[in-house]
């Protein structure tokens, strides 16, 4: 079996009295989308946040491509490779869509924030940022100013700047959420088309998007994993079935 890239094991979070993720173990492998669904409040963004160091764990180890990455910051985990994409939009409004793409490229390159008025004369960076906004589908989109992009190209943009980081794994955080329809099937194709690139950890709601992109699904309840499996292990799994939706629903 392939060597995963992401490797956690035993990740613990409490919040006081609250245990907001118990004893998680996931892994990512390499070209890996893996799912991560649960009802509201099972622990998923905090998940999230602890493995890219935003939220501190109590216990547990965060490897990367073999590497123990839980001790360190949240910029030495990205540039090892780690990135996140938001719920809520994280985008700078008042610049260009292809300023947030040079940006990202830039802070991945190790510049200083500072320096961001470099990116409109570099052409170089520039045709790098066009190649992201590409693959995100707003190539038309980017002389625009960000704040005045719909909601669905907002999303886009978002994952333009997290592929603009270069990582190995993406950590992604409803990349659906409201989404129209025809939006939600152009961020599925998207998506499938990074896959080669980068592995994936997908916190979703929508299940059509997960079982369309999914590779492997894991079940957080509660702040646990009550099943990991394919997504037909997962639609079959009786615990999985009440835990989640109530016995003898569909999960669909
Ligand atoms: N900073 C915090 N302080 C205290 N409690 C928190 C904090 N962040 C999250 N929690 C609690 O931890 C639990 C897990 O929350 P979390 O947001 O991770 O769930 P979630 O699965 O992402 O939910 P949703 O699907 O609604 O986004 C919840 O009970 C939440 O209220």
């Amino acid at each position: 079996m392939t060597r995963p890239i992401l490797n956690v094991t035993g990740l613990a979070k409490r919040f006081g009295g609250l245990v907001a993720t118990d004893n998680v173990s996931i892994d990512v492998r390499p070209g890996e989308i893996h799912a991560l669904i649960g009802p509201n409040g099972a622990g998923k963004t905090t998940l999230i946040s602890q493995l890219l160091g935003e939220l501190p764990h109590d216990a547990g180890s965060i490897e990367l491509e073999g590497r123990e990455i839980g001790n360190l910051s949240t910029a030495r985990r990205v540039h090892l490779g780690l990135a996140r994409t938001f719920q809520v939009t994280c985008l700078l409004p008042d610049y260009t869509v292809l300023d947030n793409v040079a940006i990202a490229i830039q802070l991945r390159q190790g510049h200083s924030f500072r320096f961001w008025g470099n990116v409109r004369k570099d052409n170089a960076l520039r045709k790098k940022a066009r190649g992201f906004l590409r693959d995100a589908g707003l190539d038309d989109r980017a002389e625009v100013v960000t704040a005045n992009l719909s909601h669905g190209e907002q999303k886009q943009l978002e994952l333009a700047v997290a592929l603009a980081t270069e990582p190995r794994v993406l950590l992604l955080d409803e990349p659906m959420a409201g989404l129209g329809h025809v939006e939600s099937e152009q961020m599925i194709a998207m998506l499938r088309g990074c896959k080669e690139r980068v592995s994936m950890i997908l916190v979703e709601h929508d299940m059509d998007a997960v079982f369309a992109l999914a590779d492997r699904v894991s079940v957080l309840v509660y702040g646990r994993i009550i099943a990991t499996g394919t997504v037909e292990e997962i639609r079959e799994n009786a615990e999985v079935r009440t835990a989640y939706l109530g016995e003898g629903e569909d999960l669909c």
